[in-house]
């Protein structure tokens, strides 16, 4: 569905270059659907919009859904649908009409534009507002209104710019269930940017994880976290058998670092490990056979946010702004 090869944009502000997206290669697969993770300025956005044709790269190639966007910008256009960030203006169409003006765009004859639109409506929890102007939706009802823009045309790839950005946490889950919902239905390529983690964790099959311009990552959420953070272990033993444990431990994370606290004849140690949840049975027996058994032990499991860390050394909270 897309292929890149060194796809890059460099903008020119003020005489100073800005290398947006560094020669990144990408490849999606029918049926995907891929989150687009990183910070603020990372280059989600200028990736999507040179993808989507809106913006046109410095240097490289892409093919989106069979078409190359620098010689065929009106063929890609017309093969896929695209969200982009923030609202539009308002607009005093009803939404009935602003979905069949939109289908009208793309070719369709008024008819199957309004079938399309009812369709698209119940779907997405909209027939009830089919007949309220835009400017009175709420910030959620008009997400779902844009989604419902994007799906007129029914195109294979559906690209989404931050869908949910700004949006309470209830209206956030009630888009998602709606676009998961619409791809069940209709099998569509899905490829979408968000910081927020959560997000791209919950719902995404791939994060292609960007910084900096480049891809640092590519893989399925629980991949990229089993290989790049591991789970957060934390286990407390009496005092007395602190050192035999701690011996124990250094053995089990051959590498990183292992924290320890003392109180009230405790001592606490906190340490990270690959396939915790794996290596925990073995380790409270072996823990127990040497006579130092802990007294309790908890696994946390690793978050994107501990895989972005353990990439660049920062975390993707320090510039989101969310
Ligand atoms: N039109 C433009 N002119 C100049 N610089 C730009 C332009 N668009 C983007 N940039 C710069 O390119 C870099 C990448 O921006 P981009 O919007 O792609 O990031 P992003 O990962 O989508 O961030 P966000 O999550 O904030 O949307 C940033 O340094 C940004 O300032």
């Amino acid at each position: 569905m897309i292929h890149t090869k060194k796809l890059t944009k460099t903008f020119t502000v003020k005489k100073e270059t800005v290398e947006a997206v560094k020669g990144v290669d990408i490849d999606v697969g029918p049926g995907e659907l891929v989150a687009f993770l990183g910070p603020n300025g990372a280059g989600k956005s200028t990736t999507l919009r040179m993808l989507t044709t809106l913006l046109k790269p410095t240097s490289g190639s892409a093919t989106v859904a069979g078409v190359d966007v620098a010689k065929d910008p009106a063929g890609v256009r017309a093969r896929i649908g695209y969200i982009g960030q923030g609202n539009g203006g308002g607009h005093s169409y009803r939404v009935i009409d602003e979905l069949i003006m939109q289908g009208r765009f793309y070719g369709m004859n008024t008819t199957d534009a309004k079938a399309r639109a009812e369709t698209l409506m119940a779907s997405l929890d909209l027939a009830d507002l089919a007949k309220r102007t835009v400017i009175k939706l709420s910030g959620g009802q008009r997400r779902r209104m844009d989604v419902a823009l994007g799906l007129m045309h029914s195109p294979g790839l559906l690209f989404l710019d931050e869908p949910s950005t700004g949006m309470d946490p209830q209206n956030r889950a009630n888009l998602w269930e709606h676009i998961m919902r619409m791809r069940e239905e209709h099998g569509t390529t899905i490829v979408l940017t968000t910081h927020y983690m959560d997000e791209a964790d919950s719902m995404s099959e791939r994060v292609i994880v960007i910084d900096h311009g480049t891809i640092i990552a590519d893989d399925t959420a629980s991949r990229l976290k089993a290989n790049l953070a591991g789970d957060l272990m934390a286990v407390e033993v009496a005092a007395g058998s602190a050192s035999e444990v701690r011996g124990l431990l250094g053995r089990a994370a051959a590498e990183g670092d292992i924290q320890e606290n003392a109180y009230d004849g405790v001592v606490r140690f906190r340490l990270r490990l690959a396939h915790g949840s794996r290596l925990a049975p073995g380790l409270l027996k072996d823990m127990h056979d040497a006579g130092a058994p802990a007294q309790s032990l908890e696994l946390k499991p690793p978050t994107l946010d501990d895989v972005f860390l353990e990439l660049t050394g920062r975390s993707l909270r320090e510039g989101a702004e969310v």
